[in-house]
C-alpha cells in the first residue's frame, strides 16, 4: 500500500534548527528525547550527512527524505515502542560511531555503520507494544508468520524495513554496488534480529570473553557479537541518561507492559508479575533488570571502548536512584499505594 506524505511532512524534513541552537547533541548526555517530533527527521538526515553517509553512499535526499517519512509512520503510537524510541536508539548510533570512531579504528567498515544506523532507526517498526511471548500466547499473525523460527516482532520488524526500501521513491540505497547493496541487507537483518533480547542472553557470555581476550578485528564472529551489543546498547541507551528520563521512560514502559497485562486477564490468562499493575514492584523489576542486565551490557561494551565508562556510571547513578525510591515504594506500600501511583 502507499501511504501518501504530506505538505507537513516535507516540511518536517527540511526545517533542521542550526548547530549551535542544540549545543552538546553529540554528547552521551544529551537527551534524544528533548527533540521536537516535528523536527526530528531532519535530525536524523543531519546525523546521516555528519556521519558522511550521504557523500560515500552518493544518497539522494528525496529519497532518503521519503523512507524517513515512511518509517516514522511505520511506527505506532504506542506508550514506549514508537517513533521517538526509535529516534533515540539511532541518536545513539549516532554518538557511538562518532564518540568510539567505530569506523575511523576500524571496528565498523563505512557500510557496516550505515547499515548500524538504519538498523537502530528501523528495529522496532509497526510494534504493536506486545511481547514476543504475547505473539504466541495469543496466536496472532506474526506469530503465524514467524514463530517456528523465532524473534517474531523483530522478523516483523525487518520485514517492515525491506518493505519501506522497496516502496516506491524510498530507496536511498539505490547507488549502491549490487554487492554492496545485498551485503547491507545482510547486515540489517543481523542488526535488527539481535535487539531480541532472547536472542541477547544467548550470546551474551561470548561477548564478555571476547571483550576479556581483546577484541579482534579479523574475526567475523568478534565483529557479529560487537554489532549485536551494540545494536542492544543503543535499544537500551535510556538507561544511561540522567533520573528523570529514565524515570519518565520508565512510566512508558510500565504503561505498555501492564496494557498487556490487562490484555492477558482479559483473554483469560495470568500476566507475569511485570505485567501485572496489581502485582508488579517497578523500582524492584528495574534494580533487577539495571543490575542483572542492563550495567553488564555496558560493563563489557567499556572493557571495549574506554570512554564508555560513563554509560555505566550513569547506570549506576539511576540504580542508586531506584533504590532510594524503593525505599519510598516500601513505605507508600505499606500505607496500601500501588506500584503505579508511586512512580506516577
Ligand atoms: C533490548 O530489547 C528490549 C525489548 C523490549 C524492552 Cl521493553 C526493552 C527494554 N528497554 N528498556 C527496558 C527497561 C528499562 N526495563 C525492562 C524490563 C524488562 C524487559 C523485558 O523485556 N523483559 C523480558 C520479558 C518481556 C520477556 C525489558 C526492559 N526494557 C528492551
Ligand atoms: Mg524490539
Ligand atoms: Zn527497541
Amino acid at each position: 500500500y502507499h501511504m501518501q506524505v504530506s505538505q507537513q511532512d516535507v516540511l518536517d524534513v527540511t526545517m533542521c534548527p542550526s548547530e549551535h541552537e542544540v549545543p552538546d547533541f553529540a554528547k552521551f548526555t544529551f537527551t534524544p528525547r528533548k527533540i521536537l517530533p516535528k523536527e526530528t527527521p531532519c535530525f536524523i538526515m543531519k546525523m546521516m550527512k555528519d556521519l558522511g553517509f550521504i557523500d560515500t553512499f552518493k544518497i539522494k535526499s528525496d529519497n532518503l527524505a521519503r523512507f524517513i517519512l515512511y518509517v516514522r509512520k511505520g511506527y505506532r503510537d504506542v506508550p514506549y515502542h514508537n517513533w521517538s524510541h526509535a529516534f533515540s536508539v539511532a541518536h545513539f548510533a549516532y554518538l557511538a560511531l562518532t564518540n568510539f570512531q567505530l569506523v575511523e579504528k576500524g571496528y565498523f567498515t563505512q557500510l557496516e555503520a550505515l547499515a548500524y544506523f538504519i538498523s537502530c532507526l528501523c528495529h522496532d517498526i509497526d510494534h504493536r507494544g506486545t511481547t514476543n511471548s504475547f505473539q504466541q500466547q495469543s496466536n496472532s499473525v506474526l506469530a503465524s508468520l514467524y514463530s517456528s523460527e523465532g524473534s517474531v516482532m523483530e522478523r516483523h520488524h525487518l520485514s517492515q524495513t525491506i518493505c519501506t526500501l522497496n516502496t516506491g521513491g524510498c530507496n536511498f540505497l539505490d547507488a549502491l554496488s549490487k554487492d554492496d547493496y545485498v551485503k547491507c541487507l545482510d547486515l540489517i537483518k543481523d542488526m535488527i534480529l539481535a535487539t531480541d533480547l532472547a536472542s541477547h542472553y544467548k550470546i551474551h557470555s561470548r561477548q564478555l570473553a571476547m571483550a576479556q581476550e581483546g577484541y579482534n578485528k579479523a574475526l567475523p564472529e568478534h565483529r557479529y557479537y560487537l554489532a549485536s551489543l551494540l545494536m542492544t546498547c543503543a535499544d537500551l541507551s535510556d538507561q544511561t541518561k540522567d533520573w528523570k528520563e529514565t524515570k519518565k521512560v520508565a512510566q512508558l514502559i510500565y504503561a505498555e507492559f501492564f496494557a498487556q497485562g490487562d490484555l492477558e486477564k482479559g483473554m483469560g490468562r495470568v500476566p507475569a508479575n511485570m505485567m501485572d499493575r496489581e502485582k508488579a514492584s517497578i523500582p524492584d523489576h528495574q534494580l533487577e533488570f539495571l543490575t542483572q542486565c542492563c550495567i553488564c551490557i555496558f560493563r563489557i561494551l567499556a572493557t571495549i571502548f574506554p570512554n564508555a565508562k560513563i554509560l555505566v556510571e550513569a547506570i549506576k547513578q539511576n540504580i542508586i536512584c531506584w533504590e532510594s525510591s524503593k525505599r519510598i515504594f516500601d513505605r507508600l506500600c505499606i500505607e496500601g499505594k500501588t506500584s503505579y501511583e508511586v512512580l506516577v
